[in-house]
């Protein structure tokens, strides 16, 4: 587990890069939704971490995410991964905390929001889920480029594009370009879901448990592609990553956070918590992981 990974950077170097989105004492309650300030506060700053039967999802949760870097967020099921990563991307409000894009506070709605929202894309777990079944992978790839770039864009440059960066995630695009979802395997499905998320170059990439519904080839074929994807963009994108397995992240990531019940665990460089972890809890996922 010392040699290092294809992707990954060198702890020298990442402690030196700027934070591009950081989140500062985030938490939240899910039905905060009514209380009055008073009781809010109660949750939040509650010890125990059950108010009335109801959970905190983050609880007080700081992270930040440098420049070039990918960060893995990792921890068993409900411990809040997705949560923390909507809030990162700014798709949910925290109840208590902050955000910051490129040193800014980025509230909802705020300038600053707008342009993380206009500079980060995302891949779910299920590739199915994020196509839309009606379009061919040209339609969704071209969607993808007008959003970005607008309509007026030449057709002949688009599909340039589009088979461009299907060549990046390693598929043949005079193969599947007319195919629909349907026609796809999981493994290319989750790949055109990919090509689509990095056809518009986007600052912050998010990749959530983007192998978890594929097999087990696919899952080897989509980590060498955002593998591939960072030894291309290089510094201008920073990636999250997140997973249950520590086993898989430990491919691609720079650092680590682990989560549990809402609560950063601990976090460091790949190195350092695969070689020197500190909690049970991590030893745990380290015992249990896949690759
Ligand atoms: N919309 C919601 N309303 C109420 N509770 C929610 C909602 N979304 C998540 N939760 C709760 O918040 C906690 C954290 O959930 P979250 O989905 O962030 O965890 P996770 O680590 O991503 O889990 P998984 O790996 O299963 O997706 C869980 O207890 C979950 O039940």
């Amino acid at each position: 587990m010392t040699e290092r990974q294809h992707g990954a950077q060198s702890d020298d170097e990442i402690p030196t890069r700027q934070p591009v989105l950081e989140m500062n004492h985030v938490s939240k309650n899910y039905h905060a939704r009514g209380m009055s300030r008073r009781l809010l506060d109660n949750v939040i700053h509650a010890s125990a971490k059950r108010y009335q039967g109801q959970r905190l999802a983050l609880d007080d949760v700081s992270l930040s995410l440098k420049s070039g870097e990918c960060l893995a967020i990792i921890g068993e099921s409900g411990s809040g991964k997705t949560t923390a990563t909507r809030i990162l991307l700014g798709l949910l409000a925290p109840t208590a905390g902050s955000l910051r894009y490129r040193g800014k506070q980025a509230p909802m709605h705020s300038t600053e929001w707008k342009r993380l929202r206009r500079e980060s894309s995302m891949i779910f777990q299920n590739p199915y889920s994020s196509l839309d079944p009606r379009w061919t992978v040209r339609q969704s790839l071209k969607e993808a480029v007008s959003l970005r770039f607008g309509r007026g864009l030449d057709p002949s440059s688009v599909e340039a594009r589009s088979l461009k960066i299907l060549d990046t995630v390693g598929l043949d695009g005079r193969v599947v370009i007319d195919r629909y979802p349907i026609d796809l395997s999981g493994g290319q499905a989750q790949r055109v879901a990919i090509a689509r998320a990095i056809i518009d170059e986007p600052e912050i990439l998010l990749a959530d448990e983007p192998m978890s519904a594929v097999d087990v080839t696919a899952r080897v074929q989509i980590l060498h592609t955002l593998q591939e994807v960072r030894t291309i963009q290089g510094a201008s994108l920073s990636m999250i990553f997140v997973s249950h397995d520590i086993g898989m992240v430990q491919h691609i990531a720079d650092r680590i956070v682990v989560l549990r019940q809402g609560r950063v665990l601990e976090q460091g460089s790949c190195a350092e918590l695969l070689n020197h972890p500190q909690h049970p809890y991590t030893m745990e996922l380290l015992k249990a992981a896949s690759l």
